[in-house]
């Protein structure tokens, strides 16, 4: 009953063909890539399962009730999302942009409390940034940034985190710690749909892959089924080999 679904959807691509409708059964404990190359719409179909955009057609279901049909607080408490790029530049410190994660549990004016507070401060320990939490966000690399927005969602407490592109600016060690910590967010219950640009990644964490292409065909399933060099060719329109390392698939594109 956790599930999120959807039922002949059709994300909005602008100037578009409608594709293959996308019919998917997620459910709690899975961990989603969606891949693509630029442009196939995997920021879209987030949004779209976020209830921010609304598709083209078909519907998105959350727990079994259609997702227009909650209220925006309760869908808050249920989704967490980590988008690519943050433009809002309030003169936030980092503490005060991981209890923005504490927004859907409080009514509109009620100050955030000592449990909410804990919770903050939990998330910006979890992602390294216990240091700079006094730090006003638009002073922080990159790096920093993202790390504060997978906090804010930490902090949320989401049942699903929908989360585009996890290691953005990462450096090695702190994509792999967001890794492993997805990978502990959906082993704990809570289900993850992420759009990954990098194929190893998506290859060596994902349990299930939605393939979306630039004309709107898609396929989805088991990561190990859809792992398959010729339509991950196709996919990219890049030539890749394929080997084996520390257990994975890596793909490596060739000259
Ligand atoms: N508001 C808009 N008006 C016009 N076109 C738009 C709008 N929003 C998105 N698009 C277009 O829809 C397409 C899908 O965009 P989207 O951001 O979902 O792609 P993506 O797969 O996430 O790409 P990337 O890998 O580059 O992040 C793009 O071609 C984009 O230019």
């Amino acid at each position: 009953m956790a599930s999120l679904e959807t039922r002949g959807l059709i994300v909005d691509v602008p100037g578009r063909s409608p594709g293959r409708a996308l019919d998917l059964c997620m459910a709690p404990g899975e961990c989603w890539g969606v891949l693509g190359p630029n442009g196939a719409g995997k920021t879209t179909l987030l949004h779209t399962l976020a209830g921010l955009r609304a598709p083209r057609a078909g519907l998105v279901r959350l727990e079994g009730r259609d997702l227009p049909r909650w209220r925006r607080r309760e869908v808050a408490q249920r989704l967490g999302v980590v988008f690519q790029e943050r433009h809002d530049e309030f003169p936030a410190t980092v503490m005060e942009t991981a209890l923005i994660g504490r927004h859907p549990y409080l009514s509109p004016w009620q100050r955030e409390g000592e449990t909410d507070i804990a919770h903050a401060r939990e998330a910006l320990r979890r992602l390294d940034l216990e240091h700079l939490a006094p730090r006003l966000v638009s002073t922080l690399s990159g790096g920093e940034r993202q790390r504060v927005s997978l906090a804010t969602v930490l902090a949320q407490s989401p049942l699903w985190w929908l989360v585009d592109e996890p290691t953005n600016h990462l450096d090695l060690h702190h994509q792999m710690a967001t890794m492993t910590l997805l990978e502990a967010q959906a082993r704990a219950g809570c289900g993850v749909v992420m759009c990954l640009h990098d194929l190893n990644l998506a290859a060596r964490w994902c349990s299930h892959l939605l393939l979306l292409y630039s004309d709107g065909e898609a396929c989805w399933g088991p990561a190990p089924d859809m792992l398959e060099v010729e339509a991950l060719e196709r996919l990219y329109g890049q030539k890749l080999m394929c080997v084996e390392a520390d257990g994975a698939p890596v793909f490596i594109p060739t000259r």
